[in-house]
């Protein structure tokens, strides 16, 4: 078992809202912390203005929180932990970094970030292991709104490994008065579920966004939550994590707060915004809008059915038009419920 040292830092890499909400919790904690970003520009401002103004206005940075804009400043640092909080788009590029500056046999990396992996590996853990060999991987996910945690509003999360020493390690880092950590082992069950609910989010925005009620929304959440145990089961996950935190627990937090990126999306597309311009008034990262093609892409290769996403990847394809996408869900054969 190897507990980490208090002195040594954990690297956070991505500086939107989330890795900066993590950096922060972590700091509040007393921890070293080193926040990246890969905008000199950018985080030259957060240096001094010691918050990240764009994204989360009034969280001011703990002393303990050092903003770098070149991993080159660390190598001289004992890292710890990493925690890549980039975008799923950006992973890959932000793994080969880390592999340049640091031995990640010894750091691990922790995944933060809640999507699918590109090209044939398909969940970023797997990304990881074919980019950088088997290291330590965990997967921290749950509800966990950026904002809320940064302005110190009680929040629980899971982190997911297959080796419990690096869970409970990361555990004891992050784990404090404001974030409450469980430990978990079912590493795919955790990732479909974070990545899965995005794509849901869409489709309950979408409802609210046509005017549907409160029943349609439940409907689609409780369905949602049955598509994505079909996927995540078929993958190998275990049926009781999506009951967790990163399962309904995340699934309904995205579904039914308009904090959500996600949900936004889906009432911005309902107004009758296509994606382009949707996404650019959200102006930050909506995973779900990229997540939906590779989930289609994996229930064709495990052969399970998933209407709901199915849909919603027609409506931000331009395909269909959200109202007939509902209609589509609603026109199908009537089904037993477990089936
Ligand atoms: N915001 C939240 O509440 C929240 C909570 C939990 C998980 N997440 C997940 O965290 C991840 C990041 O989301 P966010 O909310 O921080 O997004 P964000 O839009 O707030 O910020 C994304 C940041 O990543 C940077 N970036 C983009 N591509 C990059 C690359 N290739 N390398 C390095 N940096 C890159 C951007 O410049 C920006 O600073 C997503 O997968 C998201 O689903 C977000
Ligand atoms: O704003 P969203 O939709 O990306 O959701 C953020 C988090 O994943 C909520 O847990």
């Amino acid at each position: 078992m190897y507990m980490s040292d208090p002195e040594q830092s954990i690297l956070v890499m991505g500086a939107g809202a989330w890795g900066t909400a993590l950096a922060i919790a972590l700091a509040r904690n007393g921890r070293p912390v080193a926040l990246w970003g890969r905008d000199a520009a950018r985080q030259a401002q957060l240096q001094d203005s010691r918050e990240n103004r764009r994204y989360l206005p009034d969280a001011v940075f703990p002393s303990s929180l050092r903003v770098v804009a070149s991993l080159d400043e660390l190598t001289e640092i004992p890292i710890r932990h990493i925690i890549m909080a980039v975008p799923c788009a950006g992973l890959e590029e932000a793994l080969q970094l880390a592999d340049q500056h640091f031995d990640l046999q010894r750091t691990g990396v922790c995944l933060a970030c809640k999507g699918l992996a590109a090209g044939s590996h398909q969940l970023n853990h797997e990304l990881v292991a074919e980019r950088v060999g088997d290291i330590p991987v965990a997967v921290l996910s749950g509800p966990s709104f950026a904002r809320e945690l940064a302005a110190g509003l009680p929040t629980a999360v899971t982190i997911a490994s297959p080796n419990a020493d690096h869970a409970a390690d990361l555990q004891a880092c992050l784990h404090g008065d404001i974030l409450r950590i469980y430990t978990h082992d079912d590493v795919v069950g955790v990732e479909i579920g974070g990545a899965i609910k995005n794509v849901m989010a869409i489709a309950a925005g979408i409802a609210d966004g046509l005017g549907f009620g409160a029943n349609t929304r439940t409907a689609l959440i409780t369905r949602g939550l049955a598509e994505i145990m079909r996927l995540g089961v078929a993958m190998g996950g275990r049926a009781e994590t999506f009951m967790g935190l990163a399962g309904l627990g995340d699934l309904v937090l995205t579904c039914t707060d308009d904090q959500s990126r996600n949900r936004r999306l889906g009432l911005a597309l309902a107004r009758g915004d296509n994606l382009e311009t949707a996404s650019a008034g959200i102006g930050q990262v909506v995973e779900g809008a990229r997540t939906a093609a590779m989930a289609l892409a994996l229930a064709e290769k495990f052969k399970v059915s998933m209407p709901i996403t199915e849909q919603v990847e027609a409506v931000i394809a331009s395909r269909e038009d959200p109202r007939t996408a509902v209609q589509t869900l609603l026109n199908r054969e009537p089904k037993a419920e477990l089936e």
